[in-house]
């Protein structure tokens, strides 16, 4: 048999197995090529790497365009010389085509009987989230506990009193600030925070500015083409998918679903916490209940764009549209392609569903929610007939067995020992990372960007070093206190 033992590298398949291809994924891996190591191997399931970074190409015959079906925006940027988003420098370095989304000022709005103008409730509620920032700020340097947003909203008294205040939070919260789920299922502190080191320059943030991704290579092309700079086709496994991760504190072996298996001395893991929530990989041994709890405490949530195409525009000429229905988050985001900025003459036009009303469609047929879709865009035109579009398309994120949904969103319950658990090392040997691990960026691309960066330098110290103990957990999370009512009787 072959003794590699004094070549320096592993008598393993490799060194570090790193499971997923995503950006978490290809960052870890650059960052280990790097540090001089360059015997890891990424395992991904999908035949090609990018992970939620995916695009299509949508439309008739003969009229097709680049679509993002994930992420589409570079969000935060960068304020003169001050600290830049990395997936922005990635941007900046492979050329890619990426335009100023104007979502404060290029609005129009809607009700059901049409063109309803309340953009002055879309100021209201600028500064209401603004307020409920500061109060958040308040918070925490007087170690308040978290408590959700609908609360919050309660406490500064802006609690959305009808259907046309409700769009406007929704696209205040549900939507700009892309927490995906309604404000009873978000953390007040923690998304005040997120927000605040992504946009606000005060804060560290790069900027409150939003770009949109039109590169007709796909955004994707970013971290395949920083891939292809540095990863040898034997460094990666593509249509790989892993069924079992067998653990100790020696190293790992991890089986595929062909039935193969692949050894290492280390693993680093960056599958979504909607997939290690669902059970879809095998832990042996379970993992311990400190990192169950935290897996099963953070929220995925799901973010659907639902793409249409006609063959002429007839819709608003802004680059975004609001629709306040009578039912809150029901179709109400609505954004054109169709303009000088994007893909002009495109034809296309695509509305955003969020949270449980994007479980609600991805459990209808394609069709069925085509029909309510046209219902709502002709309630928004009652005296433009208007016609069934010529291409309809949106992506069940939920369904999907390599996501279970489309990013991390930390909701009230989920304390700060529960994030120190979430990217926690289990004997020493098992790592995690993703955008879900990241403390400030969870939800982003650079998020997930700098969680592949701090695990790949984190496993190449240990393997420098011949071990480590990795990175620490708390066994018991703990925030209650007693029952302390003791003067109340049973
Ligand atoms: C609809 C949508 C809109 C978004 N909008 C934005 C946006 O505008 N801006 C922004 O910054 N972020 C946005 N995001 C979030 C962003 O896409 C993620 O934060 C980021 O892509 C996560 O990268 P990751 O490496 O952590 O995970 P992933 O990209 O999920 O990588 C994990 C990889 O693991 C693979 N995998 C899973 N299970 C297995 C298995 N069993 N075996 C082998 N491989 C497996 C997956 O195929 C995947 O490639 C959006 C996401 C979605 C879905």
């Amino acid at each position: 048999l072959p003794n590699h033992q004094n070549d320096g590298r592993s008598t393993k398949d490799a060194k570090v197995l790193i499971l997923g291809g995503g950006v978490a994924g290809v960052i870890a891996a650059r960052t280990l090529h790097e540090q001089g190591m360059d015997d890891f191997l990424i395992v991904e399931a999908r035949g090609e790497l990018g992970g939620r970074m995916q695009n299509i190409e949508f439309g008739a015959p003969g009229e097709q365009y680049t679509i993002e079906l994930g992420p589409n925006w570079i969000q935060g940027t960068q304020t003169g010389d001050g600290p830049a988003n990395p997936i922005l420098t990635l941007a900046r370095k492979y050329n890619l085509k990426n335009q100023f989304n104007d979502l404060d000022g290029s609005i129009t709005t809607y009700d059901y009987n049409g063109f309803k103008n309340y953009t002055d409730l879309l100021d209201t509620s600028v500064d209401q989230f603004d307020q409920y920032i500061a109060v958040a700020a308040e918070r925490i340097k007087t170690q308040q506990v978290d408590l959700n947003l609908q609360s919050a909203y309660g406490i500064i008294g802006a609690t959305p009193k009808n259907p046309y205040e409700a769009a406007c939070q929704y696209y205040q919260v549900d939507w700009v600030r892309e927490y995906a789920q309604s404000p009873d299922q978000n953390s007040w502190i923690m998304s005040a925070w997120n927000n605040n080191f992504t946009f606000n320059t005060d804060m560290g943030g790069f900027s409150d500015t939003n770009n949109l991704c039109i590169d007709p290579r796909g955004f994707k092309t970013i971290i395949q083409a920083e891939a292809a700079e540095f990863l040898q086709s034997s460094q990666v496994s593509l249509n790989s998918t892993v069924t079992s991760i067998e653990y100790s504190s020696n190293g790992a072996t991890v089986t595929l679903a062909d039935g193969s298996s692949l050894s290492s001395d280390y693993v680093l893991c960056t599958f979504s916490v909607g997939v290690l929530q669902y059970g879809d990989v095998a832990f042996e041994p379970a993992l311990p209940a400190w990192k169950v709890e935290a897996i099963q405490n953070m929220v995925m949530a799901t973010y659907t764009k639902i793409f249409l195409q006609f063959t002429e525009k007839f819709w608003f000429d802004t680059q975004m549209a609001i629709y306040a229905d009578k039912q809150r988050g029901r179709y109400p985001i609505w954004q054109s392609l169709d303009v000088v900025d994007f893909l002009p003459g495109s034809g296309i036009v695509f509305v955003t569903v969020t949270g449980d009303f994007s479980l609600r469609i991805e459990s209808m047929e394609d069709s069925d929610v085509q029909n309510e879709v046209m219902e709502v865009l002709r309630a928004m035109y009652p005296n433009t007939t208007v016609p069934d579009p010529v291409a309809f398309l949106f992506k069940r994120w939920n369904a999907d067995p390599l996501f279970r949904g489309s990013y991390s969103n930390w909701p009230a319950s989920f304390v700060p020992g529960h994030a120190e658990n979430l990217r926690a090392t289990v004997n020493q040997r098992l790592w995690f990372a993703g955008e879900a691990t990241s403390f400030k960026y969870y939800g982003f691309l650079h998020g997930a960007y700098y969680e592949g960066l701090h695990a790949g330098e984190e496993i190449a110290k240990c393997i420098a070093g011949g071990s480590c103990a990795g990175l620490q957990h708390l066994d018991d999370v703990v925030d209650a206190s007693p029952y302390p009512f003791t003067s109340i009787t049973p």
